[in-house]
């Protein structure tokens, strides 16, 4: 990440409401220095702190970037002390003392923290943590560097450690997936601090995520993290977007389908009660449920998209409705409310002309020219032509059709997702769109050998089915 990135990010953590921004590692780099240096200087409400070695040269570094702490990390196992280092006990002990020292004379914060702390002896551990108390630390770290804590021993061990006279953070890594569970166990055993990271992101497989510890803590333990939880969703995205590290689609509270229901069974109990099948509300970490459908659908998700399409289906219509969705997804596929919509107009017989139709497409790119299209597409009987750039061939191509329909019908894509359904260059393509219009939201498809064309008909479509949505609210109020 850049200045602008990890500014705009330490914006949100501050918002969020953590109390301790560690803004990065100060010796890093001139741009890293420039970075911690412009987030110390924003005024945020947050501790702004550096990771720092224990070496002075490194706090003067950390201290030309005027944040409020440094996270000074030792070794503390006998593998980092004698391989890494090539020091002995002792010497890191006055290595932590001196470097504590001197960082206390100049005015900072110093969180005194021992790296690989849960391959150390505890006993040199803790004699190592008393010292630094002694030399000024105001708070101690334990860090499970490799991720190799288990809840019953991070427990153990800190139901030890919180008799020490600082407060004491636990710093987990998630090599075994228990970075969370860690966290959460140390917490409860007396640990006063937390390190996270939103999304999980972190060296290798990542760190204890901010929304995993925070959910468990609130949801779980009834505890008040202080934490504004109704933003983390954003944070979430934002830090996916600065990072470019995508979120898996199932992870907790952040993915996509965290709060998404696919499967019958469940869709059929949720509308009995949500609590059937949600552990907290999508709302409170500011998402919202979604049901898809697929395969797994039920009558009960069926009969609901059928209603809030407006439709009233009866028993046996909804049964081969169901059936002909189950097809679909035998067949692979996600069901769009497109292709949902096509699936009932057949079974009810509806006939319905769509509105927008595309005549002539013609799109230019390459090295040497922005990517231009034009289009002529009938638009309820009436001929339009449009052209429009892009920065790309796909976007010029949507954006020429979004301006023939302009003042019609003023659509957005929201989301636009590709996938390579067979291999090789000349693989069969599956387009995935969602489409809004004012707060009408749906989703639409479109497949091909050609990615252009399969952008395009995923979008006609799309705009096709939000358009008759509109018809249909208009002619349900005239009746009303
Ligand atoms: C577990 C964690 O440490 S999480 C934080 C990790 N953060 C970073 O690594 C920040 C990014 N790192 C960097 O930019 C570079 O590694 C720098 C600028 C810090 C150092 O670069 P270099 O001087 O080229 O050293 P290099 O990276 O090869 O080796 C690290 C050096 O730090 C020493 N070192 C490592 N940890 C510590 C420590 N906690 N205290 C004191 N010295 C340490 C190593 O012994 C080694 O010293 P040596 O070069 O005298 O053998
Ligand atoms: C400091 C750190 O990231 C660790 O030891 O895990």
């Amino acid at each position: 990440m850049g200045m602008d990135e990890k500014l705009a990010i330490a914006q949100g953590l501050d918002s969020l409401g953590v109390d301790v921004i560690e803004a990065g590692s100060a010796m890093t780099s001139e741009g890293e220095r420039l970075a911690i240096k412009k987030i110390a200087d924003s005024g945020f409400k947050a501790e702004i702190c550096s990771y720092v070695r224990a070496l002075t040269a490194d706090i003067d570094t950390a201290l030309a970037c005027d944040v409020d702490s440094v996270h000074l990390v030792v070794p503390v196992s006998d593998l980092h002390i004698q391989i890494k280092l090539k020091a002995d006990r002792e010497s890191v002990v006055r290595m932590a003392v001196d470097v504590t020292e001197y960082a206390k004379d100049h005015g900072l914060i110093v969180e005194l923290s021992g790296e690989d702390a849960s391959r150390a002896d505890q006993d040199f551990l803790a004699g190592l943590y008393t010292a630094g108390i002694e030399a000024g630390a105001d708070r101690l770290a334990f860090c499970d560097t490799v991720g190799v804590l288990v809840p019953e021993v991070a427990a153990d061990i800190f139901s030890r450690l919180s008799r020490l006279e600082a407060p004491i953070s636990i710093h987990c890594h998630n090599d075994f997936g228990m970075a969370t569970a860690n966290t959460v166990a140390a917490l409860r055993a007396g640990a006063s601090q937390a390190h996270v990271t939103v999304n999980g992101i972190g060296e290798r497989a990542g760190n204890a995520s901010l929304e995993e510890v925070v959910m468990a803590l609130e949801s779980l333990y009834q505890i008040d993290t202080g934490i504004r939880c109704k933003d983390i969703y954003q944070l979430s995205r934002t830090v996916s977007q600065m990072t470019g590290l995508l979120v898996a689609p199932n992870k907790a509270i952040v993915g996509e389908n965290a709060f998404t229901h696919e499967a019958g069974i469940h869709v059929h109990g949720l509308l009995a009660d949500t609590k059937t099948y949600e552990p907290m509300q999508p709302e409170n970490v500011g998402r919202k449920r979604r049901i898809v459908l697929g395969k797994h659908a039920g009558r009960a998700s069926v009969e609901l998209a059928m209603r809030e399409f407006g439709l009233s289906v009866t028993s046996q219509q909804l049964n081969q409705i169901v059936t002909r969705v189950k097809e679909l997804g035998d067949k692979g596929k996600r069901v769009s409310d497109v292709d949902l919509q096509s699936i009932a107009d057949t079974v009810l017989s509806i006939q319905m002309e769509p509105k927008v139709k595309l005549e002539e497409l013609t799109v230019v790119a390459g090295n040497t020219v922005t990517p231009t299209a034009s289009v002529k597409i009938l638009l309820a009987g009436n001929e339009r032509l449009e052209a429009g750039v892009g920065v790309g061939p796909v976007d010029a191509a949507i954006n020429a059709i979004r301006r023939a329909i302009s003042g019609v019908a003023d659509v957005r894509l929201d989301e636009y997702h590709v996938d390579a359904v067979t291999g090789g260059t000349n693989a069969l393509v599956e387009v995935w769109v969602t489409m809004a219009m004012a707060d009408r939201k749906i989703t639409a498809r479109g497949a091909g050998a050609d990615i252009i064309m399969a952008s395009v008909e995923a979008v006609i479509n799309g705009i096709n089915r939000l358009m008759r949505l509109e018809e249909e609210e208009i002619a349900r109020c005239r009746k009303a």
